[in-house]
């Protein structure tokens, strides 16, 4: 590994066990980077829904894995992330929950997940970068020096989902996502290749009675206990 790239902290765990929002406080705070790994699989599956290929064709979909053409950018204005998918702004598509389990069927072809491991690498730069997902720790990452793995029940998560779903206006049932929650759980964990499990040397965080501002300070107490033993240069 060159040494002019930084440090990598992972965040995996399952569907809802709020990664995304403790990666992006992170970020803010240390002024790191983000990968959003979940993103790139589900604007794989989108560009297979575009093209008409099933989800199952890994022949197919490992040429296109390989050549997606996907921007990631942040408005200057809002610092807001955007994702442009073959000139197409799919920031907020992306999101629903039929990609997610998209996401998921693609996801589980190995082919497909080794033909994205270096677009996923290549988010490490000169910055310390924040990545988040399923596999961070234990394969795309696996000497980064703080790994967590963030949990909750199936029920919490589907609760989470729930409410932010409502909140944009979108008609579903607590029974439906909780549902779709365990058999995305289903899929993620019991896959073949790059599994959802803990990287042995990850600390596993269960945030079912948690806040998100009570999971990010006890991930910014696990950060600069790696920083004391000196895992991860100070922070500025
Ligand atoms: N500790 C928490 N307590 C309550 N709600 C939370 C907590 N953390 C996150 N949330 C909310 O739960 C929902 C899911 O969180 P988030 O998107 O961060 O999870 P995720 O693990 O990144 O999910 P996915 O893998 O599906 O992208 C969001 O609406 C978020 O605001
Ligand atoms: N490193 C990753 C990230 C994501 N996936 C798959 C499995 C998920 O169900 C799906 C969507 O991820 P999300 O945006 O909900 O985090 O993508 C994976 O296999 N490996």
């Amino acid at each position: 590994m060159p040494a002019l790239l930084m440090p990598v902290i992972t965040v995996d765990g399952p569907s809802g066990s709020g990664k995304g929002t403790v990666c992006r406080l992170l970020a803010e705070k240390l002024g790191w980077d983000v990968l959003d790994s979940g993103a790139i699989y589900r604007v794989l599956s989108l560009a297979a829904l575009h093209h008409q290929i099933a989800l199952d064709n890994e022949e197919a979909l490992v040429p296109l894995a390989a050549n997606l053409d996907v921007q990631f950018l942040i408005d200057s204005d809002t610092n807001a992330g955007k994702i442009i998918l073959e000139g197409e702004d799919v920031t907020t598509t992306i999101r629903n929950e039929e990609v997610g389990a998209a996401a998921s069927k693609v996801a589980a072809l190995p082919r497909v997940r080794e033909a994205l491991l270096r677009r996923q690498r290549a988010f490490r730069t000169e910055n310390g970068l924040i990545a988040d997902g399923r596999d961070m720790g234990t394969v795309v990452f696996p000497d980064a020096p703080l790994k967590i793995f963030l949990t909750a029940s199936a029920e919490e998560r589907a609760r989470r989902r729930f409410v932010e779903l409502n909140e944009r206006g979108l008609d579903v049932t607590l029974s439906g996502l909780l549902q779709d929650i365990q058999a995305r759980d289903d899929r993620d964990m019991n896959r073949a290749v790059a599994p959802l499990v803990p990287a042995e040397d990850a600390i596993e965080l269960d945030t079912s009675e948690l806040n998100a501002q009570q999971v990010f300070d006890k991930v910014i107490t696990l950060l600069d206990s790696s920083i004391s033993e000196g895992k991860l240069p100070k922070r500025s």
